[in-house]
């Protein structure tokens, strides 16, 4: 059994427990009711109105009570993920050299990265980002009132050839399964279905290809430390091996996310936490490592355009419920997020609790 580099060794409060229970998952939602949802037939539209509106009140209990779920017959088409899966194999299959040479760095911040940190602890497992608008903008300046923006681009590696459509053709589809659910959401919160629609005009959303190698030292490390996702929505692909754990709102305990072949695991981030002035909250979720199994997962980030300033929604405030946070820069938070995962920080990486009132 190799020896671990204390980079790797969480705090002996944020170790794992290796036998964790999988009781009281997080709620199973099935979207059937979206692929028959039509307005242009009025006899369709009735019933599938009622059953939108069960889906809605679905959605909004599971936001609310555990801040994740799983999604079943959501419409992404098996091949596409099937693809992406095994393109992501190829990658990762290479020599680190290989892989190195698409690595991203304080400039170029798409592509491969194996020293990712996470609340200054160095996470057992190596990623490969790729922004889904090519360019993404986002600030030039960390200052308030500079409007300069920078461009950021994908690096793509030579080997596999066929791993840039395999990513740019996923992308679309999580990209339509975002909208489909953001307007759940939206309903959920007795808001119009196209309510978050104009934040996403120029949006920053990204796509992370994930390999968590096998590790000598489970009880010790963690694949990735707790942290929640700072954009509205993320949508989670993982394999059959397992180890996502979520935190419990209940009762704060950490409960294991049981991988179900072809479904997706949805969590709000604390974009949505925020407009929704915590009705919604973000909830904190880290990954287990295992001695024997590597494991792969596709995490999509759905985030704003950079412009956007996130503050509660007005509709969702008022006298008796006044806004929890200050208005602050999309862009300017995620540059700094962004940057901040690359080495250990001298102080707490950027959190929307700074934001607090
Ligand atoms: O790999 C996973 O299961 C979760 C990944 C995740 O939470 C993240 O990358 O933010
Ligand atoms: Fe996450």
């Amino acid at each position: 059994m190799g020896e671990v580099d204390p980079a790797f060794i969480q705090d002996v409060e944020h170790r794992p427990k290796l036998a964790v229970s999988q009781a009281e998952g997080i709620p199973l939602i099935d979207l059937t009711a979206l692929a028959g949802y039509s307005t242009s037939d009025g006899a369709v539209a009735a019933s599938a109105a009622a059953a939108i509106e069960g889906l809605v009140a679905e959605i909004g209990e599971a936001c609310k009570k555990w801040g994740f779920f799983t999604v079943v017959n959501h419409g992404v088409a098996a091949e596409k993920r099937e693809r992406i899966e095994r393109e992501a194999r190829e990658f990762f299959g290479q020599d680190l050299e290989e892989k190195k040479k698409v690595r991203k760095d304080e400039r170029k911040v798409m592509g491969y990265y194996e020293m990712e940190h996470t609340k200054n602890v160095r996470d057992w497992r190596e990623v490969f980002d790729i922004t889904v608008q090519e360019p993404t903008l986002v600030p030039a300046s960390l200052k308030d009132g500079e409007e300069a923006v920078i461009e950021w681009t994908n690096q793509w590696p030579e080997y596999p050839p066929g791993l840039r459509e395999a990513c740019e053709e996923y992308t679309q589809e999580m990209e339509k399964l975002a909208y489909k659910l953001m307007g759940l959401i939206a309903q959920s919160l007795g808001l119009p279905a196209n309510r978050f629609g104009e934040f996403f005009k120029d949006q920053t959303s990204y796509l992370r290809l994930v390999r968590y190698p096998p590790c000598p030292a489970p009880h010790l490390a963690l694949g990735l430390g707790r942290h929640n996702d700072s954009g509205a929505l993320a949508i989670l692909a993982q394999d059959d091996v397992g180890g996502l754990e979520v935190k419990r709102k209940s009762d704060g305990e950490w409960v294991l996310v049981k991988p179900i072949p072809d479904a997706f695991i949805i969590n709000v981030g604390c974009v949505m936490q925020v407009w929704s002035n915590d009705m919604y909250e973000s909830v904190e979720h880290r990954v287990m490592v295992n001695t024997e199994k590597e494991r792969f997962s596709i995490p999509f980030f759905f985030n704003p355009s950079h412009y956007t300033m996130v503050q509660p929604l007005k509709e969702l405030t008022d006298e008796h419920n006044p806004p929890k946070y200050r208005p602050y820069s999309w862009g300017r938070f995620y540059v700094i997020r962004k940057g901040g995962n690359f080495k250990k920080l001298d102080v707490e990486n950027i959190q929307i609790h700074h934001f607090r009132i």
